[in-house]
């Protein structure tokens, strides 16, 4: 099974391949974009250990040459110290402008690498390669590419869009248990504001989707890639739709970063959705037996749906400076229905905390 799918942006539109051993096909994608030569890929210790020889072997048959600069694995490396010794890497090897530039991991390695492409000689050819379910569904579409600064996630970032996403979801055999129910937070987050077909999908083939059945991975990452392209494509900078892509993340974020990055972004992306759908009910937006769905359908992937909150004030604190605020109201976005969201700025940031424990 193959999924392709055009994000259709003026000027910078670009294909998405999902599907089973896609990987051998990326040395003609590439080509088809005029995207050849000498290749620059940047991935971590724990993906090059298990598929940068496949990488580099598939590329280097094609006849395409591949540098493969190795980093540490984890969110930490999503620094500014980190781009700037990338950014001396490249230099070091001779990367020119037009030099390819390849992110050939999960999210913190397609932010990253993003960056660095769209910064690095002011803009670089970028191309996606995500290895995780989370990076296959989300973080390497639409072209948020940031790192983060301390503890404030994406602070600093632009927004590049790839030139090419080429996902294989044969690569997430090797992913552990924990990383696959990471990936499945945003998939739900994706069923839950656009797509209830999904959303019912999810709530009958858990089963298969943590045994890592490749059929429905497959089938779950095109739909849940579908929902992020089209939002993408209407709101390409962030300024009105595409805020409901970040529905879970308000309080997300300031989890992840009360937890100094301990707790997964998916994980804190589940409470935090989990959360939503209570304030949601309790503000008479969401009925009840909506409530239940949402919050069973994140427990069914194994991920939390309540969290005890030892520090309310640095959530409230953390959540301040979320990217959404405008004249200084938070907005929070909230689930109206399955497949169906609004945005909230009238929110007691205090109530969403509480539901976080509720
Ligand atoms: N740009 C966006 O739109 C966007 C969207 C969602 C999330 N994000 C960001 O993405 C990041 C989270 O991404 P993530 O969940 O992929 O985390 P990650 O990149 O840290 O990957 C998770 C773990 O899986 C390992 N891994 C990667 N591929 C593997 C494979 N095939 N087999 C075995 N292990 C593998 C990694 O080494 C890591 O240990 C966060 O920084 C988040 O803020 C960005
Ligand atoms: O692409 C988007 O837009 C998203 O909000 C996707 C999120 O899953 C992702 O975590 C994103 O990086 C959050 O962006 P931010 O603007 O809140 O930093
Ligand atoms: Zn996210």
């Amino acid at each position: 099974m193959k999924t392709q799918i055009d994000v259709n942006l003026t000027g910078r539109s670009y294909p998405i391949r999902i599907g089973e051993g896609l990987l051998t096909e990326l040395p003609a994608l590439m080509q088809s974009l005029s995207l050849g030569g000498r290749l620059m890929a940047v991935t971590n210790r724990v993906v090059a250990g298990l598929h940068g020889g496949l990488l580099s072997e598939t590329l280097r048959s094609a006849g395409l040459e591949l540098d493969l600069i190795v980093i540490p694995d984890g969110e930490g490396t999503k620094s500014l110290a980190t781009a700037g010794k990338l950014y001396e890497s490249l230099a070091r090897r001779h990367a020119e402008r037009g030099t390819p530039l390849l992110a050939f991991g999960g999210g913190v390695i397609g932010d990253l690498t993003g960056f660095v492409a769209a910064t690095y000689q002011r803009g670089v050819p970028f191309v996606q390669v995500p290895t995780t379910l989370l990076a296959q569904v989300d973080s390497s579409i639409g072209g948020k590419v940031a790192v983060n600064v301390g503890k404030l996630k994406n602070m600093a970032g632009v927004f590049y869009q790839p030139r090419l996403v080429a996902a294989d979801t044969r690569l997430l055999q090797t992913l552990p248990l924990a990383e696959i129910q990471n990936g499945l937070a945003e998939v739900i987050k994706c069923a839950v504001i656009k797509d209830p077909e999904l959303f019912a999908y999810l709530e009958h083939n858990i089963p298969e989707v943590l045994a890592k059945n490749i059929g429905t991975l497959t089938h779950i990452a095109g739909r849940a890639a579908r929902v992020k392209a089209a939002v993408v494509e209407r709101d390409e900078h962030d300024y009105g739709e595409r805020q409901i892509l970040n529905f879970g993340h308000t309080l997300g974020h300031a989890i992840e970063a009360v937890s100094n990055f301990r707790v997964k972004h998916g994980t804190a992306v589940a409470l935090g959705m989990a959360a939503a759908a209570k304030v949601a009910n309790r503000i008479g937006l969401l009925a009840e037996p909506h409530v239940i769905r949402i919050t069973s359908l994140i427990a069914a992937a194994g991920l939390p749906v309540t969290m005890p909150v030892k520090q309310p004030e640095a959530l409230i604190a953390a959540m301040l400076h979320d990217k959404k605020i405008s004249n200084g109201k938070l907005k929070f976005v909230l689930p109206d229905g399955i497949g169906s969201t609004v945005i909230r700025d009238d929110i007691d940031p205090r109530m969403a905390v509480e539901a976080l424990s509720a």
